[in-house]
């Protein structure tokens, strides 16, 4: 396996396959100092993301399902390549829904290594992808935990089709918040965003920053590559950078919506705030041959 962090026994004890409770492999890596991220290979999806001190980051729902064919409620769940229901796949396209494998001869990423202890995971569509998406495509997700707990993502979709393809994408980024009254969300100031609540209309954001009183299914046009989620009760910051993803999606599905989402627990939508890093209103366009990338940083600063 190629932990990209270096080949010593060291390094290879920072990175651990382990199986959950329905057999479902998951990877844990772990830094030197004991923060630590858990990827399962159902969706290769980010299912926890903690501090040094043992804190989660990531907020999964108490109902969530861990085994297929449901996407797990929680995490970062990977859409692609159809964000919501927006063309004819299933919601948020069946990358989510798949089993990847451990990718152990990843084409190498520059200078995005040292340091870090990271998972490779790789997935081609199935027969029966093709028959619905029918475009051959590999997608590489390279997930790693720096030495000061950094957690980043980064995907390589290639085009190994004979023609061109188009996809949305988004990192469904569930973040773990004291409570939804206490965050604000800085950096989409005076962008358009389309209105899921209205029929995807385009609309200009006006405030300074956002705050949440009532449900929020937003996506955020062209957005400057950092935003911030500040959680005034946990005196913490969430800081989001984000390559190579245009658009960010902000999503709470507030407490009439989430009691009719089966596997949300009463009151968690409190708990949680989506901000995704995405290609959704601008989506990708690859030629025979070509790659894109994307990539994702989250980190937690002390805030007052
Ligand atoms: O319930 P899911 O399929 O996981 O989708 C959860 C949510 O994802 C995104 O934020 C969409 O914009 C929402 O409309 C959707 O409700």
């Amino acid at each position: 396996m190629n932990h990209s962090g270096g080949e010593s026994d060291h390094n290879r004890k920072l990175v651990q396959v382990t199986k959950d409770k329905n057999g479902i492999d998951l990877v844990v890596l772990r830094n030197p100092r004991g923060a630590s991220a858990t990827v399962s290979l159902h969706g290769g999806q980010v299912l926890s993301w903690k501090t040094d001190r043992g804190e989660e980051l990531l907020f999964s729902s108490s109902k969530a399902v861990f085994s297929p064919p449901k996407p797990v409620r929680g995490g970062i769940p990977i859409c692609f390549p159809q964000f919501g229901n927006r063309g004819t796949l299933e919601q948020h396209g069946f990358a989510r829904n798949k089993t990847w494998v451990i990718d152990q001869n990843p084409p190498p990423l520059s200078a995005d290594s040292n340091g870090k202890v990271c998972i490779d995971l790789l997935l081609k569509p199935s027969e029966d992808d093709m028959k619905i998406w029918p475009h051959s495509f590999e997608f590489r997700l390279k997930v790693c935990l720096t030495v000061d707990g950094r957690l980043i993502l980064i995907s390589r979709i290639r085009n190994i089709n004979g023609k061109p393809f188009s996809f949305s994408f988004a990192f469904h980024t569930y973040l773990s918040i004291s409570d939804i009254s206490e965050v604000r969300l800085e950096g989409l100031e005076t962008l358009d965003y389309l209105d899921n609540l209205c029929q995807k209309e385009r609309f200009t954001e006006q405030g300074d920053s956002l705050t949440f009183e009532s449900e929020v299914d937003r996506v955020y046009l062209d957005s400057c590559d950092m935003v911030a989620v500040l959680d005034h009760e946990k005196k913490q910051t969430f800081v989001i950078r984000k390559e190579g993803l245009p658009d960010v999606v902000v999503w709470n599905p507030w407490e009439k919506k989430s009691k009719s989402i089966v596997d949300f627990g009463d009151e968690e939508y409190k708990q949680m705030l989506c901000v995704d890093g995405a290609a959704v209103g601008n989506p990708i366009t690859l030629k025979p041959g070509e790659e894109w990338t994307g990539r994702l940083e989250l980190s937690i600063v002390p805030s007052t």
